[in-house]
């Protein structure tokens, strides 16, 4: 039978130790634990351990700091950090000082012991770790756990040349992803160069991606360098991707499949050196399914996949970006300023259609022109009454979905609250909302008919009957 595997765990907290130390026992591996870096390196030298399970914060010293020293004298043995501070730097750190994985806290056992496994069998490889770039002023800021799960993958990512396909509404932070994975990559002493297929004439996107002939086509009065050119040894960005004309996606495939690429016009391949990282907002599947992306293509790009979510959807992330806009703005000239609790709690209500980049643009606008250092919770329910709605072409104001249109009304109903009354049976009140016009309109498209009204609402009869008491409606005599 061979030897138990030996797992070394450094962590101050001792429910932690405990934890751990049973999980992996159970899995039949031997432990042992300590609460100090420096009993932890004292195992290391001694050359003790198959793999190392560590901790950042300690009394005596920061784990991030003994990964490179472990690396150096035991460049076989694999490190595992973990950390309650789940910020981007501390994940890029990691990964860049040669930890095989970062793992934020909490996390879950489970897949602890799946890290594990995978880092015992993975074959050794002495790596040097990177120089590292400035990992402390790092733009990517949010600790709610999807931001935590990006962070990780673009830290795991800064080690390889692999394309990424970022997906997200607009103003999630993208191209800021985007620039992250250049700047702390491999490839960040090159070029980045972003190109936005929907800013650009169709019939230009080909000759702007790889160039074009003198003559190529008419106003082609010189040679010119492609984008694809532009970005060599770096990283390309080819945002808004979904809006890619047909032509353009077959010579992009193309590209991807042999290496290499022609100019419009030229017949001489040039080999292609870039790291390819698309964008896009739109769903690139229905675009498939309506033909108007390349299947090929899509999964071409689509080795990694990073989805960014929207703000609503990590609303615990509100006050550290905007705290972090204003900070930006202060930086940028314009005055410093707070905000209340009141204004944070309003913030947090709103639904941000427009994502990070609406509340950094609100950010602004109240550092440049609210008076008071402290902002309070009327001024941004004021602002965010009056920011732009989407509206339609004739000018009506247009919610996406249904939910937001609830959402919406809710938050103008919270915040009229907010000083006064409590607000009670909330949940039985905005139910009845839904609820009275999607009765009413069932009957009415039934003219009456209680028995195919209820069928089209999936209802039993009976319930819709006591509904339709309850809430009052009038019922059509003589239809039903
Ligand atoms: N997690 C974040 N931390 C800090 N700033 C952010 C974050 N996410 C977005 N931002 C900021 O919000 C603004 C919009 O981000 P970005 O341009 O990257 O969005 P995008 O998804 O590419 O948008 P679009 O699809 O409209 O091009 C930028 O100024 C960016 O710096």
């Amino acid at each position: 039978m061979n030897e138990p595997r030996t797992i070394l765990i450094a962590d101050d907290d001792r429910a932690i130790r405990t934890v751990l130390s049973q999980a992996l026992a159970r899995s039949g591996y031997q432990v042992r634990a300590t609460s100090s870096a420096a009993t932890l390196w004292r195992w290391v030298e001694d050359g003790e351990g198959d793999l190392v399970i560590t901790d950042v914060v300690m009394p005596d010293e920061n784990g991030l700091d003994l990964v490179p020293r472990i690396r150096r004298v035991r460049p076989e043995l694999r490190v595992v950090v973990m950390s309650a501070q789940s910020t981007f730097a501390t994940a890029v750190k990691a990964t860049q000082r040669g930890a095989f994985e970062y793992l934020p806290k909490p996390f879950d056992l489970k897949e602890l012991l799946g890290v594990v496994e995978r880092a015992l069998a993975a074959p050794a490889e002495p790596s040097a770790p990177a120089e590292e770039p400035e990992a402390e002023r790092l733009p990517l800021v949010g600790r709610s756990a999807a931001m935590q799960e990006i962070y990780r993958t673009v830290a795991r990512l800064t080690t390889t040349d692999l394309t990424v396909m970022i997906t997200g509404e607009s103003g999630t932070g993208k191209e800021l992803v985007a620039r992250a994975l250049h700047d702390y990559g491999k490839r960040r002493s090159g070029p980045f160069v972003a190109i936005n297929m929907a800013a650009i004439p169709r019939e230009l996107i080909e000759a702007e991606l790889f160039g074009h002939e003198r003559g190529a086509f008419t106003g082609a009065l010189n040679r010119g360098i492609g984008r694809f050119e532009q970005a060599a040894g770096g990283t390309l960005f080819l945002d808004e991707i979904g809006d890619m004309p047909p032509e353009a996606q077959t010579r992009l495939l193309r590209v991807l499949q042999e290496g290499e690429f022609t100019t419009v016009g030229g017949r001489q391949a040039i080999k292609a050196n870039v790291r390819i990282v698309a964008a896009t907002h739109r769903d690139l599947r229905q675009l498939i399914r309506q033909g108007l992306f390349r299947e090929d293509l899509f999964y071409r790009l689509n080795v990694v996949p990073i989805r960014l979510p929207p703000l609503r959807e990590r609303i615990e992330d509100i006050p550290l970006l905007a705290r972090h806009f204003l900070d930006r703005a202060r930086a940028s000239g314009l005055p410093g300023k707070q905000l209340s609790p009141e204004a944070m709690e309003a913030l947090k209500a709103h639904a941000w259609p427009g994502n990070a980049r609406e509340l950094e643009n609100l950010m602004r606008r109240m550092a440049a022109l609210y008076p008071q250092e402290v902002i309070g919770g009327d001024a941004v329910a004021a602002e965010l009454a009056e920011a732009v709605q989407p509206t339609g072409p004739d000018g009506q104001v247009q919610p996406a979905t249904l939910e937001q249109a609830v959402e919406r009304h809710l938050q103008v109903f919270m915040a009229a609250h907010r000083d006064g009354m409590p607000i009670r049976d909330l949940y039985d009140r905005v139910l009845a909302e839904v609820e009275r016009p999607l009765l009413r309109l069932a009957l009415g498209a039934t003219r009456g008919n209680q028995i195919k009204a209820a069928a089209m609402l999936g209802l039993n009869r009976n319930t819709l009957r006591k509904k339709i008491r309850e809430l009052e409606l009038p019922v059509v005599r003589g239809l039903s």
